[in-house]
């Protein structure tokens, strides 16, 4: 992604974006409410048009790849997904199958296995024949994550897929989401699942890129107040982060 600028309602809401993102890589991408993160992830999921910039997959042009091409390639979870509400848990997994069906072939096996496999690895068996308006908030989640893995992209991108989640979830999501082989990128508040699970992460702050790097550069005290004005001690023992902020 080069020269990437994206307007709003004459708002300019990206601005001059520059990333690669690494094969098999977990990226976090971090920054203030506001800072631009859905934006960015919507317009690498190729669903918002930019003023400017170019966005290739492996060299080729996100403009000019089919929409299933880029389906099998990219699957997207938003923050907030509409879904007919009568749709089942399991309808809405089977979902994910959609860019890897040929109009004169049925369902085979491989579908029946992605589908079997994402419910099982996002715990949703026991709700699997549940309506969509019937689910908690995190339920919700879980069945798009799970849609998401059904589609077996090779890049994943999710915006704030901890929200609504239990901290059970959030660390088993986190945890299941290194697991997997796959480019994976990831909009997150949490700095301390951010530090723990990325491999690399991107700091937004007003549409701009201001850091960029490893947990180590990235996550520093001066960085932390520098985008979220905030106070923040950073250590890391036996490979584990924590990150503490001050009272206001
Ligand atoms: N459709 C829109 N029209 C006009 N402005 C928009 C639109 N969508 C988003 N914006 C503005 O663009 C900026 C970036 O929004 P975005 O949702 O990308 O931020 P974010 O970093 O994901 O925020 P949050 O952490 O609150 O989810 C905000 O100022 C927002 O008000």
């Amino acid at each position: 992604m080069t020269g990437l600028e994206v307007t709003l309602q004459s708002q300019r809401v990206l601005n001059g974006i520059d990333l690669t993102l690494g094969a098999g890589q977990i990226v976090g991408l971090l920054g203030p409410n506001g800072s631009g993160k859905s934006t960015l992830l919507r317009c690498l999921a190729g669903l918002l048009p930019r003023q400017a910039g170019h966005i290739t997959l492996n060299g080729t042009s996100l403009d000019t790849l089919p929409l299933r091409t880029r389906a099998k390639q990219l699957a997207f979870v938003p923050q907030h997904s509409e879904v007919d509400d009568d749709l089942s848990v399991e309808q809405i997994v089977r979902l994910g199958r959609t860019p890897h069906r040929q109009r004169l072939f049925g369902w085979n096996g491989g579908d029946e296995q992605a589908v079997e496999e994402a419910i099982a690895r996002m715990k949703l068996s026991c709700i699997r024949k549940r309506a969509w308006k019937q689910l908690s908030g995190g339920e919700r989640q879980r069945s798009q994550i799970a849609r998401a893995l059904a589609q077996q992209p090779k890049i994943m991108i999710l915006d704030e897929p901890t929200n609504h989640l239990d901290i059970q979830y959030q660390l088993e999501l986190l945890s299941l989401i290194a697991t997997l082989p796959m480019t994976v990128v990831i909009a997150l508040h949490d700095l301390n699942l951010a530090a723990n699970y990325c491999h690399r992460l991107v700091l937004l702050k007003q549409g701009k890129v201001i850091a960029n790097g490893s947990p180590e550069t990235v996550l520093t005290p001066a960085m932390i107040e520098k985008a979220w004005c905030v106070k923040a001690s950073v250590q890391r023992e036996d490979d584990t982060w924590t990150i503490r902020y001050s009272k206001q």
